[in-house]
């Protein structure tokens, strides 16, 4: 990958950063900066250099539109304190704030433009439209550096398009990420668990396919398993169910027989009666989720259970929480498979951690960091390399 060096002296100039400031969010409130902080190695290279950076990142999934909830304003605020210095937030995307605040920047100054994502063309299947908000933002910049590792999967304007369109390198986090995550791509050592949750269903069943081919074992929890429990014939109430993967999901269980990979289903469900951190609950088992409750965690037996299922393992990846975290009488299942990880790695494993919300996860529940091989900013990113795809975000970068 082109590396920032070979963009030569950044003295004066403007530089379009692309990082992932993805972070929950309770409010206005950051509950996990951690994505933030893990950008600051190359933003501060950077302003060191005397470049004018100019950083892009998006924050959830806004309909390509301006909405406020979605503004980037609290992480403007964080990511100033960390640098040490004020860094202006523009009020849009290409236009006129976000042109005069570039202009306003002296050389070590670092600006941010708001939510890449309220603009449609970011996130747009047609390439004219994607190439053409990239031809936009290059008018902003002398040169581009991709750092959102966390995005470097998605075929958007700000991480792909614009790096054909501006002399392009790759920034710290991105590179060091995918050094660490290269361990477990290649020949990884066996028996290789993935533990897979969350709640961005649809998006990470696609990733079973393949790693059903390389994969001794993997257990599903969090979001992701009512679909595997409906598509055995069980009744899920109002738990996440994507029905339209129903049938794509009884091929991965087919698959996973003939390939001799053992899924992990969760024995017992904590079962809500609503989305709330007080919402009445109890224990079920897997198949008798009660009419009207949905399941906000994976139960006791279950955190067991795969505790187990890691304790010999030598290559574990992990995306994706056990279960609503965020909310005490939920996060039991989280806490037995991020222990069950730490103690698999203090026995030899090799574990990677990934996603936004696992990494908050892990810290927000108390676990020391070093437990874990290697904690990766890129949930979706980091599975999609495991899997042995091409990254659309990387292949650009190449030298
Ligand atoms: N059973 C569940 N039902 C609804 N949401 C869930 C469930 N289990 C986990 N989640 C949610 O999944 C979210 C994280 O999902 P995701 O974005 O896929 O993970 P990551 O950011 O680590 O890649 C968390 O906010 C968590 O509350
Ligand atoms: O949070 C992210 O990914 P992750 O949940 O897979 O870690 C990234 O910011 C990508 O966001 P997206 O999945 O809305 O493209």
């Amino acid at each position: 990958m082109k590396t920032i060096d070979s963009l030569g002296d950044l003295r004066g100039k403007r530089v379009l950063v692309r990082s992932d400031f993805n972070v929950p969010l309770d409010g206005t409130t950051i509950t996990d900066d951690g994505r933030i902080r893990a950008a600051l190695p190359t933003l501060k290279r950077l302003t060191n250099a005397g470049a004018r950076v100019v950083v892009l990142a998006h924050l959830g999934r806004p309909k390509g539109t301006p909405d406020p909830q979605y503004s980037l304003a609290p992480v403007a605020a964080r990511l100033g304190e960390l640098l040490g210095q004020d860094v202006a937030l523009a009020e849009d995307l290409v236009g006129a704030s976000a042109k005069a605040t570039v202009d306003g920047l002296a050389d070590g100054q670092v600006a941010l433009l708001e939510n890449v994502r309220f603009d449609a063309r970011e996130t747009s299947k047609v390439d004219a439209e994607r190439a053409e908000l990239a031809g936009e933002l290059a008018q902003l910049a002398d040169a581009f550096v991709s750092d959102g590792f966390g995005v470097v999967h998605r075929k958007q304007a700000s991480v792909y398009d614009v790096a054909q369109v501006l002399p392009a390198a790759a920034g710290d986090l991105v590179r060091s990420e995918v050094e660490s995550l290269s361990k477990a791509t290649g020949d990884p050592e066996r028996p290789y668990a993935v533990v897979l949750g969350g709640s961005k269903v649809s998006d990470k069943l696609g990733v079973i396919a393949n790693l059903l081919t390389k994969a001794d074992r993997l257990l599903i929890g969090g979001g992701m398993v009512f679909t595997f429990l409906a598509a055995k014939g069980l009744s899920v109430g109002n738990s996440l169910l994507e029905d339209d993967q129903i049938d794509a999901v009884k091929g991965y269980i087919e698959t996973a027989e003939k390939n001799g990979v053992e899924i992990v289903l969760p024995v017992d469900i904590v079962a809500a009666d609503s989305f709330a951190a007080d919402a009445p609950h109890q224990v079920v088992s897997a198949d008798a989720i009660p009419d009207g409750t949905m399941g906000l965690d994976i139960g006791p037996e279950s955190g067991k259970l795969f505790a187990a299922k890691l304790a010999d393992a030598k290559t574990i990846a992990w995306n994706g929480p056990m279960g609503v975290f965020e909310f005490e009488a939920f996060a039991a299942g989280t806490t037995a498979v991020a222990q069950g990880i730490i103690d698999a790695t203090s026995d030899g494993a090799f574990s990677i951690v990934g996603g936004g919300d696992s990494a908050a996860a892990v810290r927000a529940l108390g676990f020391d960091e070093a437990g874990f091989s290697h904690i990766s900013t890129g949930g979706g990113a980091s599975l999609e390399l495991l899997e042995g795809k091409e990254l659309p975000g990387l292949t650009v970068l190449a030298d």
